[in-house]
């Protein structure tokens, strides 16, 4: 199984910018996340503090044992090893073959002899769907198998952390639904830690088991996919229904006169273009179940109490709990119980089920 990835009051500024401060969040071991954001929101710059390439001025990222942020250089290092990347751009070299590319990694890491390593490489190859591309160069092949290619580079060293740049970035809406999938498919396979840093919206709405927010230098929320699909915060609301009517401007976000002029002038967004809360994505046929999801019911039910109204319908619907079942913390399903605590940012308060820190969802 992955490793749970637990971030607690992480600050990060470049000079005097501030990117984000007091992130506080839980990667549950072996389910899938999705963060989103504005553009210029510092999504990469988390992902790269995740590993240890940035350092963040305050806070830590705890991976098996391990401060990403304020260990030792070495123990760092080898924490490193528990990841895998796939950055937007494939990152590529241009004059390797794919194989070549792919096998990378294990020359650098490992003392795997050829054989071995041919026998990993094209084990991976398959797995993404690049059988027979092996001898190409990434020049010679379209974006959308360059991202694969990229993907198979990052299960070379069987990670139980994979962190996701952007993998939709240049898809073709067909293509993005065949890489959901296969996001889906590999983490029923190695049943890994997984964050993906996406703007798109149907991958938000179908892959992951959590979701959370950056906005503002601020982590807005950080909780299971069904407290973000259905919040009524009005950032969240304007992400999801991809308008120009919210607190999101072009540039930065908008001044509260801009605001007010805007509320006094123009209709909400258009709610009906907000993605529903579809079922998840399951695995293609002939993989099995995907082992996240039971421990994420477990987890979820347990913190059923701490979400908002909305996000524990949403929850127990998809569960199909009977209403007077009893739920993990002696709850009763069906009934709202404990009210949500409404923050400004849409989570709650408390935390429970494996989830840390301010915000409880998170
Ligand atoms: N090494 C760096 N030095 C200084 N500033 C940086 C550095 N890396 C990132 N930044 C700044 O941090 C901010 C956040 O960048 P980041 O790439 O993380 O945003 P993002 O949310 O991933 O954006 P997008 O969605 O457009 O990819 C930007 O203003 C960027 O210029």
């Amino acid at each position: 199984m992955g490793t749970e990835v637990r971030v607690e009051g992480l600050t990060k500024s470049f000079g005097a910018q501030q990117i984000w401060q007091d992130v506080t969040l839980t990667l549950p071991a072996g389910e899938v996340s999705v963060l989103l954001g504005p553009s210029g929101t510092g999504k990469t710059v988390f992902l790269k503090s995740l590993i240890g390439l940035l350092k963040p001025e305050r806070g830590q990222v705890l991976v098996d044992g391990v401060d990403m942020v304020n260990s030792r250089e070495r123990d760092v290092m080898e924490a490193r090893k528990l990841f895998g990347l796939m950055f937007q751009d494939g990152a590529l070299f241009g004059s390797m073959s794919l194989f070549d590319n792919i096998a990378f990694p294990l020359r650098e890491h490992t003392g795997k002899k050829e054989s071995e390593i041919r026998r990993i490489v094209m084990e991976r190859i398959d797995v993404v769907g690049l059988l027979g591309a092996e001898g190409k160069l990434p020049g010679e092949i379209s974006g959308g198998m360059r991202k694969r290619a990229g993907l198979a580079r990052a299960l070379v060293l069987d990670p139980q952390i994979i962190l996701c740049d952007e993998p939709d970035s240049g898809l073709d809406p067909v293509r993005t639904a065949f890489l959901s999938q296969l996001l889906i498919d590999l983490n029923t396979q190695i049943d890994a830690t997984m964050l993906i840093v996406t703007h798109n919206l149907d991958i938000a709405a179908t892959v992951p088991d959590n979701m959370g927010m950056l906005y503002r230098r601020n982590l807005v929320t950080f909780g299971p996919r069904e407290a973000l699909l259905t919040s009524e915060d009005p950032v969240i609301a304007q992400f999801l229904t991809a308008g120009r009517h919210g607190p999101i401007g072009m540039s930065e976000e908008k001044d509260a006169a801009t605001l007010a002029a805007e509320a006094a002038n123009s209709p909400p967004g258009d709610e009906s273009s907000r993605p529903s809360l579809v079922p998840q994505l399951a695995p293609s046929p002939g993989l099995g179940p995907r082992a996240a999801v039971a421990r994420r019911r477990e987890r979820v039910l347990g913190m059923l109490d701490h979400l908002p109204p909305a996000a524990r319908t949403a929850i127990e619907e998809s569960y199909a709990l009977e209403p007077t079942a009893v739920l993990p913390g002696g709850t009763t399903g069906g009934t709202t119980v404990g009210a949500p605590v409404g923050t400004t940012d849409g989570t709650t308060g408390g935390s429970t089920g494996g989830t840390t820190g301010k915000g409880g969802a998170r």
